[in-house]
């Protein structure tokens, strides 16, 4: 984007001064204003040259339909989107009306325009929102999947996802954007894809999207691998190591290792010689999965176990994951711990990261209310600049400073105890858990005190409208994880302003980012509110950073209450100052962190769209037979290159391994190479022929040609992104001992890449020729891979 701040107010200005033309327009001219803007499209206007009459238009319909008319801050929000920036928009300013001007203006070119959520909820709710003025503006407009209350299990059909996704405007989540088309890029034909070329999208709280959920990437399962029985051996295994003597285990870096002892416990307990040998490299991934299994993810915090069921928790919105990760045999290894049935491990069919996602789209905008500290790198790796857009009152919501306590119990009692003031005050109270299990437990609590309440956790999801909804009413008192963290808009009963607003508690320390969300569900539109936070020495977040100096002040402190001193809040300008500098070392480690995915996805990134475009073509394609041809040549050529010398025994083994199992001798007379090969190529021409025979016509033949060079395709795909992965896993243990693993990744990424070509061809070649093909009852073509 390139508009200065002052471009931004001219546009404003021009976007204002239109307002009484369209306010005097009828309906009916109002709506017209779409075709006229169309018009002017197809003639070749510019959208930048548009968009001041365009806005204006969809401001005074948003003000018809809607009964809100966006206020200029909101207009500035919306130029911002519509020029391809990031919009920074504090808590509460009406993003989801904002968004509004940018989509229409955008979806005037009939190419699509996205807005992206990082729920279900979110999307749902602002597409119900504003449908109707959409479509009173005569534009199409859907969700991308299907609505509340239908089952989740129904496949949905690529006619129905091919109708949303050519809606003008679609409303939908990071998470089915990237199922969709992964599943689109892995159709057979074309009938079963449905995504047309990415536009335009704005991602709505959008650092949560691109950075917070830019490290787990959305994978697709395919075939199960051989399930192993080693989990629940390791898992027993672990269970008689004890820490320090068995091994160790760093809680801060989450790092353990096995010690001396550690090992030749298992070389014991698993009857092996070496722990560290090539054979059983095996034994040692699965003693290392179900110790991370028992040290690094713990119930109700990292996942949890739903009717037999281990479910992973999204660390970023405390959802349910739909993206199961999948390869590395760590969900295994919690079902184990958990002595719940195992499911396969399987392997990766696709897989996709947000950031290579969102890199599709012509253009991408974003906003979020906090984004300005990550500023660099939205600019360095997202090429996204940063505007941010003044409030349109001033924000009077109190933040007051979190208190700090020793002791989680000391801290929840407190937090409580605040809770029970401020609703006898008659205030609304919204107190934030850090996990599923700690909302659970104030429950209880408030429970204990008489205080009724609503719980909204990855439990009850289903009721989570109904429960923001009586959020804000007087004395209403809701527990949640942070689900309710972003997006969530609770509305002020009445006589709530006059008693304060809302009150949000938060009682875990948590990331400046997450805190600010958190905060800005009170004081919205320059309404009243306070936010403030208990936190203590025992906070994960805390405990998983701290320094040696911050362990043993705590370890010191905890003696004294042990032995009977009063120690309950604790305060101080040090203790601030090192939990400030806490909080800075984790945003640091975590962009690191997010740099180095970035990278590994950076070659994954090339292969995948190498592999796709190629794809796509094979399916296009009305005749394949030119390549097939090119295949056979290529075919041949790599089989004859294994060895530099064929005599007739050789040659019929290649012959009855890739061509023909009914060829009995091969000819004698072959001399040169090029003989050889002309006599092969022949042998494959005559083995086509001969099959051929059974299909009615050519499209029979392009269809078998189609089904066996994708067949072929996807399945080395499939491995090529299986060893990528564990590559990955692999190599990001090295730099410990001083080797380049960018290096290395890169080097053996694009080495494997180039196996995989080959492997493709010869593939192709077995299976056109060796694969038996027939037509069933319907004349339906069927091919017989072995
Ligand atoms: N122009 C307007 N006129 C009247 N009310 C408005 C206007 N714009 C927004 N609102 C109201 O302001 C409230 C906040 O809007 P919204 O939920 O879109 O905020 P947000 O910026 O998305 O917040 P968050 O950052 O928490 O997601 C809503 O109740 C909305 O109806």
């Amino acid at each position: 984007m390139s508009l200065s701040k002052l471009q931004i107010r001219r546009l404003l200005k021009k976007i204002n001064k239109l307002k009484p033309k369209m306010r005097a327009m009828s309906d009916d001219e109002l709506k017209h204003q779409t075709d006229i803007f169309r018009e002017q499209l197809k003639n070749g206007e510019s959208l930048r040259k548009i968009l001041p009459e365009a806005f204006a238009a969809m401001r005074e319909a948003d003000y018809r339909v809607l009964g809100m008319f966006p206020y200029d801050v909101q207009v500035m929000g919306g130029i911002i989107l519509s020029e391809g920036a990031i919009a920074e928009m504090k808590t509460g300013e009406g993003k989801t009306l904002t968004a509004t001007m940018p989509l229409y203006l955008n979806a005037l070119s009939g190419e699509g325009a996205m807005l992206v959520t990082p729920n279900d909820y979110l999307a749902g709710r602002d597409e119900e929102t504003l449908k109707p003025v959409y479509e009173w503006m005569g534009l199409t407009v859907s969700t991308g999947f299907p609505k509340a209350n239908t089952d989740e299990t129904i496949k949905v059909s690529a006619k129905q996802k091919r109708e949303w996704y050519n809606s003008d405007i679609l409303y939908t989540t990071a998470s089915t954007l990237a199922f969709d088309y992964l599943f689109d890029n892995l159709a057979s034909s074309k009938d079963e894809q449905y995504l047309r070329p990415y536009n335009f999208v704005i991602i709505d709280e959008v650092d949560e999207v691109l950075l917070d959920q830019a490290e787990s990437p959305f994978v697709i399962a395919s075939q199960p691998k051989l399930q192993s029985n080693l989990y629940n051996l390791a898992d027993r295994f672990v269970k008689l190591l004890k820490v320090k003597r068995d091994y160790i285990y760093k809680r801060d870096r989450q790092l353990f290792w096995l010690t001396y002892n550690g090992i030749k416990r298992a070389e014991t307990y698993f009857r092996i010689d070496n722990l560290f040998s090539e054979e059983n490299r095996e034994i040692y991934r699965h003693v290392i999965l179900a110790l991370q299994a028992h040290l690094l993810m713990r119930k109700g915090h990292e996942y949890l176990v739903v009717q037999g069921k281990v479910v992973l928790l999204d660390e970023a919105d405390g959802r349910l994951k739909k993206g199961v990760q999948v390869g590395t045999g760590l969900h295994q290894a919690i079902e184990a711990k958990e002595n719940v049935k195992l499911t396969d491990v399987q392997k990766v069919a696709a897989s996709i990261t947000f950031p290579s996602l969102f890199g599709l789209f012509k253009k991408v905008s974003g906003m979020s209310g906090t984004v300005r500290t990550e500023q660099n790198e939205f600019l360095k790796t997202y090429n996204l600049k940063i505007y941010p857009v003044p409030t349109r009152k001033p924000v009077i919501r109190k933040d007051y400073k979190s208190k700090i306590f020793l002791t989680t119990s000391d801290k929840l009692m407190a937090a409580i105890d605040q809770v029970i003031k401020l609703h006898n005050e008659g205030r609304p109270v919204l107190l934030v858990a850090g996990s599923v299990e700690n909302s659970e437990i104030i429950s209880e609590l408030l429970l204990n005190d008489g205080i009724a309440h609503n719980v909204l956790n990855a439990f009850n999801i289903v009721r989570e409208a109904e429960i923001v909804k009586n959020a804000g009413q007087e004395g209403a008192v809701t527990v949640a994880t942070n689900m309710a963290g972003r997006g969530t808009d609770i509305k002020l009963g009445p006589g709530v302003k006059e008693k304060g607003g809302l009150a949000v508690i938060g009682t875990e320390m948590l990331s400046e980012r997450v805190k600010q969300q958190l905060a800005g569900r009170a004081g919205r539109q320059g309404d009243p509110g306070t936010s403030q936070f208990y936190i203590s020495l025992e906070d994960h977040y805390v405990s998983r950073a701290s320094t040696e100096r911050m362990k043993r002040y705590y370890r010191k402190l905890r003696a004294k209450k042990e032995d009977g001193q009063k120690i309950i809040q604790i305060d101080g300008i040090p203790l601030r100052i090192s939990l400030q500098m806490l909080r800075q070392r984790v945003a640091v480690q975590g962009a690191m962190s997010r740099m180095q995915t970035n990278k590994y996805e950076a070659v994954l990134r090339m292969q995948r769209n190498t592999f796709y475009q190629n794809r796509r073509k094979i399916m296009m394609a009305d005749d394949l037979k030119e390549r097939v041809e090119r295949y056979l040549h290529k075919g041949i050529e790599y089989y004859l290159n294994e060895q530099d010398r064929w005599d007739s025994a050789d040659l019929l083994r290649l012959v009855n391994d890739h061509i023909s199992y009914e060829v009995l001798g091969v000819k004698h007379n072959l001399k040169t190479k090029k003989e050889i090969e002309d006599y092969l190529l022949d042998l494959c021409h005559e083995v086509l022929k001969q099959k051929a025979k059974v299909l009615i016509n050519d499209e029979q033949l392009t269809q078998f040609y189609r089904t066996v060079i994708l067949h072929a395709m996807d399945g080395c795909w499939i491995d090529q992104m299986d060893y990528l992965s564990s590559l990955k896993m692999y190599v990001d243990k090295w730099p410990l001992a001083g080797y380049n693993s960018d290096f290395i990744y890169q080097q053996r990424a694009f080495n494997s890449f180039e196996k995989m070509i080959e492997r493709i061809n010869c593939m192709i070649v077995d299976n056109l020729l060796l694969s038996p093909i027939y037509l069933n009852e319907k004349n339906q073509l069927v091919v017989v891979f072995n």
